[in-house]
């Protein structure tokens, strides 16, 4: 690396190394790893060993993750434009394996642009459960709700809010939170020399304050029993084992769980051998810090005891419902399905679509604009999936998400995205959107055609070409026209929209994601 290392910063790590210093400063020579992570909501690990276009060597702490390889241009395939797998610094796959996430879990990912470690959760969710994924800075956010809609993930909200005012809205609710924490950096040095010219001395306490909030915030989110993880990608003890042993001391009902000094991960330094490390002159990757803090299971809501408890039960109830709702929807009869979206047909602004608007989706939808705009939505999906998506459906104006909790959970917080979007009416006709398809199995769509990596079908699809594909290359489910949106897919595995008719195939690749 070209930029001069802090001297003070130097100093401070012979303090902490003392005689690995000299390994530890080697590291700086050599360049940093690379890594991709299979996004197993799209693809197995087996299936992308077989397909991967570069050599994959797996990361000792992660089942997922590989290391890449010099010369591997991970970003240049088709594959990652099909949401088969994350970019991801190796160490920084470690947190979330620390979290222990379930399917039908409620995780929170309170730091979390622009979602490494987000869609990392998503995929341990499977599809069940919620995930609150939320930012404090509103730039960032989009590129958090761009990745979630990239990898597909369903059942994902995305929030530009401060921790502080989520635990007042979801006070003792999620049963995992990942505190990813801004962090003074100094474990990315090598990879990132921007991180190298921010830091000054005082860097450190500066994210300190910010951290201590942070975990408070935390504490106050987490359900009974839950479990935090806290990381950082900095070497600082300030941020690291001498935060967490503060909060442990005002937070007695959590305790620390041991997973430093076995595997992969290095003894916390101090008092603190349970937390973990990933330092680079042990392991293939950056500097990492890791702590796992369980909750003993003790009610303690504080101040606004009644209210705060009231409205978790509201809540808990809600997620509850749209849980098994899931698991229903993945066994469902289309019959069944419409059935739950009678019931979930509520939120929304109302204004949109008219009694046209039914007419022209093929039958005289009437009600209120909102009800119609849901008929004529549930017309179209019902066409083009055959089942409806479970989950409460909440618009934003015009455009449509269906979110895993209903829309007054989420009253007076910026949300950025309250759920999966899955299109928006113009001119009283439903249209598709981006991540509604890039969420969906091939076998979920009436129509399907699949584009080749070999041929290159698949870069002209993603640099927007129109395609001529005659209709028996298009997968077709019985009873189904073969005129209409059409899901596309790169070698089986779904990435968007076309529109067929007449043999060509209308690119709906959405400009801003082309290849370029
Ligand atoms: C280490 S980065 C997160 C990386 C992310 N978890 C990932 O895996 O892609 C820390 C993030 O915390 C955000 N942040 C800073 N202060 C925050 C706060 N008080 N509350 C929530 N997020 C904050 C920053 O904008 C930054 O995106």
């Amino acid at each position: 690396m070209a930029a001069q290392l802090p001297g003070l910063f130097m100093e401070r790590m012979k303090e902490l190394l003392g005689p690995e210093y000299e390994l530890f400063v080697d590291t700086y020579k050599q360049s940093p790893y690379g890594g991709i992570r299979a996004n197993t909501l799209k693809i197995t690990v087996d299936e992308l060993r077989g397909r991967s276009p570069f050599g994959l060597e797996p990361i000792p702490w992660c089942p997922t993750g590989f290391y890449t390889g010099e010369g591997a241009r991970p970003g240049k395939h088709p594959y990652y434009h099909a949401g088969l797998y994350y970019i991801q610094e190796p160490s920084a796959m470690a947190p979330v394996e620390l979290l222990g996430v379930q399917p039908g879990d409620r995780v929170l990912d309170l730091c979390a642009a622009p979602g490494g470690k987000s869609t990392q959760i998503a995929a341990k969710l499977q599809g069940e459960g919620l995930l609150v994924t939320n930012d404090l800075h509103p730039e960032r956010t989009k590129a958090l709700a761009k990745n979630l809609e990239l990898y597909g993930v369903r059942n994902g909200i995305v929030l530009n809010e401060s921790p502080e005012r989520i635990a007042a809205a979801f006070p003792g609710f999620f049963d995992r939170i990942l505190i990813d924490a801004p962090c003074s950096g100094e474990g990315m040095f090598r990879k990132d020399e921007d991180m190298v010219k921010q830091w000054e001395p005082e860097t450190p306490a500066k994210y300190a304050g910010m951290q201590r909030e942070i975990l408070a915030a935390a504490a106050a989110a987490l359900k009974p029993g839950g479990t935090v993880v806290y990381s950082t990608c900095t070497f600082a003890l300030e941020e690291n084992e001498e935060m967490i042993e503060e909060f442990l001391s005002g937070h007695p009902q959590f305790s620390l769980v041991p997973v430093g000094g076995s595997g992969p991960f290095a003894a916390g330094l101090g008092p603190l051998p349970g937390a973990a490390r990933l330092w680079p002159h042990k392991v293939k990757g950056e500097g990492h810090f890791m702590a796992v803090l369980q909750h003993d299971g003790s009610e303690s809501l504080d101040s606004d005891g009644e209210a705060a408890a009231e409205a978790k039960a509201d809540l808990q109830e809600a997620a509850l419902t749209i849980s098994s709702r899931n698991r229903d929807a993945r066994s469902a009869s289309p019959a069944k399905a419409s059935a739950g979206r009678a019931e979930s047909g509520r939120g929304g602004k109302g204004g949109r679509g008219s009694g046209k608007a039914g007419a022209s989706a093929g039958r005289q939808a009437q009600g209120t604009g909102e009800e119609v705009s849901l008929a004529v939505y549930a017309d179209f999906i019902q066409e083009l999936l055959g089942t409806m998506p479970a989950g409460y459906p909440i618009w934003f104006g015009d455009h449509l998400y269906i979110s895993p909790l209903p829309r007054e959970a989420l009253d007076g917080l910026k949300t950025i995205r309250p759920g999966w979007y899955v299109g928006h009416m113009k001119s009283g006709r439903f249209i598709p959107g981006h991540p509604l398809a890039t969420a969906l199995r091939p076998a979920e769509s009436s129509r399907s055609v699949s584009l080749s990596t070999e041929s290159g079908e698949a870069v002209s699809y993603l640099k927007g070409e129109t395609l001529s594909i005659p209709e028996e290359r298009l997968s077709i489910k019985a009873g189904h026209a073969s005129k209409g949106y059409t899901l596309v897919c790169i070698d089986g595995f779904s990435a968007g929209w076309g529109k067929w008719q007449d043999g060509m195939l209308k690119n709906e690749y959405p400009a801003g994601w082309r290849w370029t």
